[in-house]
């Protein structure tokens, strides 16, 4: 297995050019499922969790091919299921779910159980497919379903879930009826995937408000190529790393209204960042990091996916920065390891409170999930000496060339062996 070696204390200065979304391809690449045929998807990055959904699909009988993008054919799918050994390795193999269940009228899904950020229960996915008329149990620790062909209703979610909300908005395509979801998910990658059900012959309305509308259809033909939104949270996350090392970076291929609310926060923080129309231009400040509070919201607040590389800004600021997580119980993993590192961090409850430290330095840290390694990461890049990041599998699901990219922006980055 391989880790990073960071050799910290370098200023990044250059140009990086951003991915499409990890969060934005995978609803996209289930979305196949509803329609036989070949689908093609642009600005795919590639990643861990990508390669593991396509072996999902591909284990279920489509078959999937690099050309210009992923073409995924959907064509011969026979076995609607979704193997433990597959979903214990990405949470993310539940969007199958209403896709199946919609399409073949049946499904076999493991339970994604917890993981290191929360527990993350599906119920309301579940419920919510009931309430469309779909037949649940639970067996052996998968969730099996059947159904003929659902009904429409109106859905209240007890809280913003923005799997939940792709998986039921899913369904709902071929669904008899209309279907209301009422409480939804707005973030982009929800109105991402809403656009490419439209392109399929989907009738939906409000996506990326909180009150979605899907009048369903008989059937949906597969269309493309659909170009992937660009990854807000690596962008976000190189927005920080620019600021946390006293450089200057100019980012291409992104979409900054989607970030408003990280920009704001980073603007506040004393970062000087100018906004084009797919480009952003970011540099630290020359008078030190302020701090600022940040509470985490659903879109459009500010996002919990850059809770960490966040906090790992505020480590280096003039005072004291309370960032308090409100979607997950348990996202304070990167906390401990970020100690390591000299951080003056608190935990108090849902609350963070960190004291800004003159600077950091560098030790072995062990990664515990996706953003608390690039947080991590962040605070390698911006530590005296030589930092050991391990387990960097993680990062692997979610940041594409993370170190190629650091490294052509002046980044002392490299993998090794454990
Ligand atoms: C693949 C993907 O898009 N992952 C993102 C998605 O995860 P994911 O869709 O899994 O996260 P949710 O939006 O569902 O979770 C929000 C909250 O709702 C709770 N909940 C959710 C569903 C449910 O049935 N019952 C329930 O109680 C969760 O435990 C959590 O506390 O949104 C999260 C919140 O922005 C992001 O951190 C993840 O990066
Ligand atoms: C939590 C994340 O992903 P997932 O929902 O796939 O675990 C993430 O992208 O930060």
């Amino acid at each position: 297995m391989d880790k990073l070696v960071i050799e910290g204390g370098l200023p990044l200065q250059g140009t990086i050019a951003i991915s499409g979304a990890k969060n934005a391809a995978l609803p996209l690449m289930a979305a196949s499922l509803l329609a036989p045929g070949v689908h093609h998807f642009t600005n795919v990055p590639r990643l861990r969790d990508i390669r593991t959904m396509e072996r999902l699909l591909t284990h279920m009988g489509a078959a999937g091919r690099w050309n210009h993008g992923l073409r995924l054919d959907t064509t011969a799918v026979a076995t609607p299921e979704a193997p433990y050994e597959l979903v214990k390795t990405m949470r993310a193999s539940v969007l199958v779910l209403g896709p199946l269940a919609a399409r073949y009228g049946r499904a076999r899904v493991s339970l994604p159980g917890g993981c290191a950020i929360g527990a993350r229960p599906i119920n309301l996915h579940l419920r919510g497919l009931e309430e469309m008329g779909a037949h649940i149990e639970l067996e052996g620790g998968y969730v099996l379903v059947r159904c003929g062909r659902l009904h429409g209703t109106t859905f209240t979610f007890d809280q913003v879930t923005v799997t939940g909300t792709e998986n039921l908005m899913m369904a709902a395509a071929l669904a008899e009826g209309e279907t209301v979801l009422e409480n939804a998910a707005r973030e982009p990658e929800v109105m991402d995937l809403a656009q490419y059900l439209q392109e399929m012959g989907a009738r939906i309305q409000g996506a990326g408000t909180a009150v979605i509308r899907i009048q369903g259809v008989e059937e949906l033909q597969p269309r493309g190529p659909h170009a992937v939104i660009p990854d807000r949270i690596e962008t976000g996350t190189y927005l920080a790393a620019a600021g946390i090392t006293g450089g200057s970076l100019q980012l291409t291929h992104c979409r900054p209204d989607h970030l408003d609310a990280v920009i704001r926060k980073l603007q506040a923080a004393g970062l000087s960042i100018q906004v084009g129309r797919d480009t952003l231009r970011v540099a630290a400040p020359e008078d030190g990091i302020r701090s600022v509070d940040v509470t985490t919201w659903p879109y459009p607040g500010f996002p919990t996916d850059m809770q960490a590389q966040f906090m790992a800004l505020m480590t280096l600021g003039n005072g004291v920065s309370v960032i308090k997580e409100q979607i997950f119980e348990n996202r304070f993993m990167h906390v401990s390891e970020l100690k390591r590192l000299g951080a003056h961090i608190h935990l108090d409850g849902r609350s963070a409170v960190v004291r800004g430290v003159k600077r950091l330095s560098g030790a072995p840290v062990m990664a515990t999930d996706l953003r608390a390694s690039a947080s991590l990461v962040l605070a390698g890049l911006a530590a005296r000496g030589r930092t050991d990041v391990s387990r960097i599998y993680h990062l692997e699901r979610g940041y594409e060339a993370l170190d190629e990219k650091l490294r052509a922006v002046g980044a002392r980055i490299w993998r090794e062996r454990e």
